[in-house]
């Protein structure tokens, strides 16, 4: 009988990392710096994986490549043509998003928004059972929700005994996610399935977002909101909320982007929202956690993927021929 032949070969350990999303050659890349320093300050293991429009310029390219991001770069997605009303005109350029299920190199991935800032280490979602869609459950109070009947009667998921959903109006929504944050698994036949049925789904209000939740509502499941603080929740639920334990702040709320913040618009006054502002911009401008300085001090390395792109930039992106700009309306 052949002997036992124990395999020498070492195991293939699950290939994780963090992704994000940049189009346009506006500010949102201030807070993928940000996004990439914050995750490199809680000591995360995994890197950040940047899935960019080519209408991103090339100076944004080198700083997020110098500061150890992974670029890859994605062909916008478009919904069907339709006079959909967008919650805001930009939305319609989050449905790129759906390519980074073809990232099938990673076995399990953590999306984040731009204006996501994570506080302390997430690694752990990682190790969360495989074949769900891990989420956390969005608010319906603010005013971006004026459309849907929920707003309309005052019910929110977030409070779902305090105004009985009527039986005239149908079935309750089911749980309704936050797109800004969600633990998912690449796969090319989800990423087909993706794109194949957007072809025949019109677009809604919260563009992707609406899409996502109704694609994977059977296997959505929810996780705290530690993990993903959707800044309304402040003024809308804080019942809900423990602000000093929250992982991961998503500056979502009209006026609440760090990089842009003023403090004009409604609730952007708050006491809170001032100290996480703070917070984030005390990361950004934190050179000890820029890549070059953390190399430098061991707290950091290149990896094979940050290699390439670091070859790749200093090779002169601007060789490789015009930057194609797209005529997406501009951001918030
Ligand atoms: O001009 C833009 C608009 C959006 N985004 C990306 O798309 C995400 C979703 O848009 P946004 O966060 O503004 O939506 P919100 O969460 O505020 O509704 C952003 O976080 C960015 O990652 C971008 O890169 N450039
Ligand atoms: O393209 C649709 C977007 O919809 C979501 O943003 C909304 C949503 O959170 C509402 O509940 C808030 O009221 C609103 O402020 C906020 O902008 C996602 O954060 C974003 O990633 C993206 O999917
Ligand atoms: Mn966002």
């Amino acid at each position: 009988m052949a002997p036992n032949i124990i395999s020498t070969k070492a195991p293939i350990l699950p290939k994780n990392a963090y992704v994000t999303f940049l189009a346009g050659n506006g500010d949102y890349v201030k807070g993928v710096v940000g996004l990439a320093k914050g995750l490199r300050k809680v000591k995360s293991k995994y890197p950040l994986v940047v899935a960019l429009l080519p209408d991103v310029p090339e100076d944004h390219r080198k700083i997020l490549v110098e500061q150890g991001c992974i670029l890859k770069e994605i062909e916008p997605v478009y919904p069907p043509e339709n006079q959909t009303q967008f919650a805001m005109a930009y939305y319609v350029i989050n449905y790129s998003k759906l390519r980074i299920w073809e990232f099938v190199e990673y076995s399990k991935m953590i999306y984040l928004d731009g204006d996501i800032q994570v506080f302390d280490n997430i690694d752990h979602l990682f190790d969360m059972e495989d074949g769900y869609f891990y989420a956390v459950m969005d608010c319906f109070c603010e005013k971006t929700w004026s459309h849907t009947p929920q707003y309309k009667i005052g019910y929110c998921q977030q409070c779902p005994d305090k105004v009985q959903w009527p039986s005239q109006l149908g079935s309750k929504p089911p749980l309704y996610f936050n797109a800004g944050m969600f633990v998912y698994e690449p796969s090319l036949s989800v990423y087909e399935d993706l794109l194949t049925t957007l072809k025949v789904t019109s677009p809604t209000p919260f563009a992707e977002q609406d899409y996502l939740n109704m694609f994977f509502r059977d296997i959505y499941r929810p996780i705290p909101p530690i993990y993903n603080l959707v800044m309304a929740m402040l003024w809308r639920h804080p019942e809900n909320i423990e602000l000093e334990k929250a992982k991961v702040v998503h500056y979502c709320a009209a006026g609440s982007k760090p990089w842009r913040y003023t403090g004009k618009e409604e609730n952007m006054d708050r006491e809170d929202i001032k100290i996480l502002v703070a917070k984030w911009w005390d990361i950004y401008n934190d050179e000890s956690l820029d890549f070059k300085n953390a190399v430098a001090i061991g707290e950091a390395e290149v990896g094979e993927e940050e290699q390439a792109s670091l070859q790749q930039i200093f090779a002169g992106l601007s060789e490789a021929g015009v930057v194609h700009y797209i005529n997406a309306p501009s951001a918030a």
